[in-house]
């Protein structure tokens, strides 16, 4: 993408034109030219008025990200260039078209007007990457939206459209057609006049009747969103500044506070989660399949079985995605349940769009279709099979969708561990087989698990990742093994999170930890939420707990291994979570939300440390924080080398988007690489030899590798796979 900022003569239209040929995102060569440009239209005299626009479409997305972390920083270069313009006695005019993000909207603050096409988007996403708009943003946007809207703006970084943009005042004027002819004439009728109420930072910040208060108020509204994330906050003080000091004062606070956002290690992080993002996007399997290799088929109607929570959050998702959808389930009974709900949620998702200006059109039936009858699926293109985990049951469903489904369609199955080639083997076609782990609730979690088998074909992948697409999900491609990515990685986190409660810890100690440590919800928390009885059924079915037990077996023991029964005697006691109203903690009732630290499970716990001899330890926030945190690593580590994901991109990517994890510290690999991988391998040492009976805490081959090779960087983890180390 390559993007002009082209000077117009607006006289004389086009006449005279400096174009400066850059990437879309700023480097420093564009804000060079930028600035020259200005200055010679300033100082050429049969110049009289200027246009600033971009090229092919797309005025900014503001600076290169990638400069934020080279040595030769250029985020701070723009402030000046932004006041040049500003002062300007020729009228400036930018002609917004695409989009204007970040640097890029702060260059048109800086203009005396803004026209906008109807479709162009606009946004000040600086907090998004860890940062704050530190080109006078935040002393210009508030002083020409009002605080309320630019505080919203600037600490969410959403973006806009152009008819919000209108309404708030931030653009002028809105057009339909050439933009950039639009801001011409613009330009021409406003030579001569004056331009001093134009330029904002003269221009005071719009008062509000009680500014302190509505301040107070914003700063806990702010922290609570941000959840330990630092840029909100900063981005909170440098508008906080602008309604106490005057401009020029309020630009040095933008600065210092840009400067403590830019050093910190946040900022890293969270541009490393956009690239990383973006990085498993172009995804590859080891047998070299990738959007190379493979096109994605047209999706032109989908199916869904199964109307529980699953099947109705990913009904609503392709609704969304307008994408026609017939959704089966087992008998009547069950679909007019799933239907109520599934309509339950259409209309709230409608309701949220209208407020945007969009609509969801579902009451078609050619858009929204309710079937018992497995012969409507004859023509569809794509089926997500949403049942329960049971292997048995999906098995049959599949056989059956071989049978009548028409030979080139896709088969899913959303499953969140099960074994895809047991699957794809009761088909006629495996290589159209593939998993895709939906998150609950699937019509808001971003995260898809896109998981090719032995089988799958590169234009199923390439038609799964497409799919994700469209329903405005991250598609994460990821190989066959039991649990996949994302729960293969959460078992050893969870397994710990139970043996610290047979140590000594309680629940909301553990939970504390990891919620302070930036976890949406602690483990203990999302276990009742989930409900407890989930894992409960699965580990019956792998015999872990349950009748088929053999008689004898060692209570905290399977398999030679360590073992901890607590949450089968939860599930025994029917303490199943949120739903019963009882599970690792007490709820106001079933169903309740509000999760109270439950005497009861004290007790109880005391009673089952002293049934086991389980002396009661004292454990500290940094023991709780490396056993939990390190074992999923630890497992990450072993999920590279397996070849399951091809990156640590893909690992954090899936815990980012589906488990909560704290953006702003990268995703577990790439917190890993912050910690030093030696520290972390020294760790695992020190724990697996307390507890040799833990196979979880031993420390992965790959990961002793890459310590053995000197800690190497992040992005040369996986070249040193095969790679033969001496040290070992
Ligand atoms: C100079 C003073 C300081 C100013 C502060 C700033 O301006 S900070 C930057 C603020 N801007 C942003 O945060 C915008 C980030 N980009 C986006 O939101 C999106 O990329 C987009 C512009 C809305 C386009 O989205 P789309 O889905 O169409 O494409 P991709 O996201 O896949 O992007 C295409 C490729 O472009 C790369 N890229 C996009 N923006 C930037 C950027 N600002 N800096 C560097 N690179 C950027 C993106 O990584 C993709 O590249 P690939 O090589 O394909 O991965």
């Amino acid at each position: 993408m390559r993007v002009t900022f082209s000077l117009f003569h607006a006289l004389a239209v086009l006449n005279w034109l400096l174009a400066t040929e850059s990437l879309i995102y700023f480097s420093l060569a564009v804000l060079q030219a930028l600035e020259d440009g200005l200055k010679r239209a300033d100082a050429d005299p049969s110049v009289k008025a200027v246009t600033i626009c971009g090229e092919n479409g797309k005025f900014s997305a503001g600076a290169d990200i990638r400069g934020f972390s080279s040595p030769n920083k250029q985020g701070l270069g723009l402030g000046p260039i932004v006041s040049l313009i500003e002062r300007s006695e020729k009228p400036v005019v930018a002609a917004i078209e695409g989009i204007a993000l970040g640097g890029g909207l702060e260059v048109t603050l800086g203009c005396h007007y803004r026209i906008a096409h109807v479709q162009a988007r606009m946004g000040l996403p600086e907090v998004t990457i860890g940062l704050l708009p530190g080109a006078e943003g935040t002393q210009r946007l508030p002083r020409l939206i009002g605080v309320p809207a630019a505080l919203d703006i600037i600490t969410t970084g959403r973006h806009i459209s152009a008819s919000e943009a209108l309404k708030l005042g931030l653009v002028d004027e809105v057009v339909e057609e050439n933009t950039v002819e639009a801001a011409i004439r613009l330009a021409n009728r406003l030579i001569g006049q004056p331009l001093g109420h134009r330029r904002l930072s003269l221009k005071p910040v719009p008062k509000l009747p009680n500014m302190e208060a509505f301040l107070t108020e914003a700063l806990v509204k702010v922290k609570k969103r941000a959840q330990g994330c630092l840029a909100p906050e900063l981005c909170f003080q440098a508008i906080k500044a602008a309604t106490e000091q005057p401009f020029a004062d309020g630009v040095r606070k933008e600065r210092e506070l840009f400067n403590i956002l830019l050093t910190s290690g946040q900022a890293k992080a969270l541009q490393y989660a956009f690239f990383a993002e973006r990085a498993v996007e172009k995804w590859t399997t080891p047998s070299g399949a990738s959007w190379k290799t493979a096109s994605p088929q047209p999706i032109r109607k989908a199916a869904v079985i199964g109307l529980g929570t699953m099947g109705r959050g990913i009904v609503t998702s392709l609704v969304k995605a307008k994408i026609p959808v017939v959704a089966l389930e087992q008998d009547l009974e069950y679909l007019n349940t799933g239907r109520k709900a599934v309509m339950l949620l259409l209309e709230r998702e409608a309701m949220k769009m209208e407020q945007g200006g969009q609509t969801l059109d579902f009451n078609n039936p050619a858009r929204l279709q309710f079937a018992v009858d497995f012969d409507v699926l004859r023509d569809v293109d794509l089926v997500i099979e949403a049942v329960f985990e049971n292997m048995a049951l999906k098995k049959e469903i599949f056989n059956k969708l071989s049978r009548i489904c028409k030979p080139e369609a896709f088969l899913c199955t959303n499953t969140s561990a099960l074994n895809i080639d047991e699957i794809a083997s009761v088909t006629s076609r495996p290589q159209q087989v593939i998993g895709t782990h939906f998150f609950s609730p699937a019509h808001v979690m971003r995260l898809l698990e896109i998981i090719y088998g032995r089988h799958t074909s590169p234009t199923t992948i390439a038609t799964a990742m497409q799919l994700a697409k469209v329903m405005k999900k991250v598609g994460v491609v990821v190989g066959n093994c039991f649990g996949f990515v994302g729960n293969r990685m959460m078992f050893p986190y969870v397994q710990q999170a139970v043996f610290l409660l047979e140590e000594g810890s309680r629940p909301e100690d553990v939970d504390q930890v990891l919620e302070d440590f930036g976890f949406k919800i602690g483990p203990f928390r999302m276990s009742d939420l989930a409900g407890l009885d989930v894992g409960w059924r699965s580990r019956k079915d792998q015999g872990l707990t349950g009748p088929t037990l053999a008689p004898g077996t060692s209570a905290r023991q399977r398999h030679g291994y360590r073992y901890s029964p607590l949450p089968d005697l939860l599930c025994e006691k029917g303490r199943f979570g949120q739903k019963t109203g009882k599970g690792w903690y007490q709820y106001e009732k079933a169903g309740g939300r509000t999760a109270k630290p439950d005497p009861w499970i004290h007790s109880f716990l005391s009673e089952y440390r002293d049934t086991h001899q389980i002396k009661t330890r004292f454990i500290d926030q940094e023991e709780i924080l490396e056993r939990c945190l390190f074992t999923l690593i630890n497992e990450g580590f072993d999920i590279l080398a397996e070849g399951i994901a091809s990156g640590p991109e893909h690992l954090d990517v899936v815990y980012i988007n589906g488990y909560g994890w704290p953006k702003h510290r990268g995703g577990p690999m790439f917190y890993a690489s912050t910690v030093g991988l030696p520290n972390i391998l020294a760790k695992l040492q020190k724990y697996s030899e307390i507890h040799p009976d833990v196979p979880q805490l031993r420390p992965s081959a790959f990961l002793k590798k890459l310590v053995a090779m000197g800690n190497p960087p992040l992005n040369d983890w996986m070249s040193y796979l095969h790679r033969q180390s001496n040290k070992l």
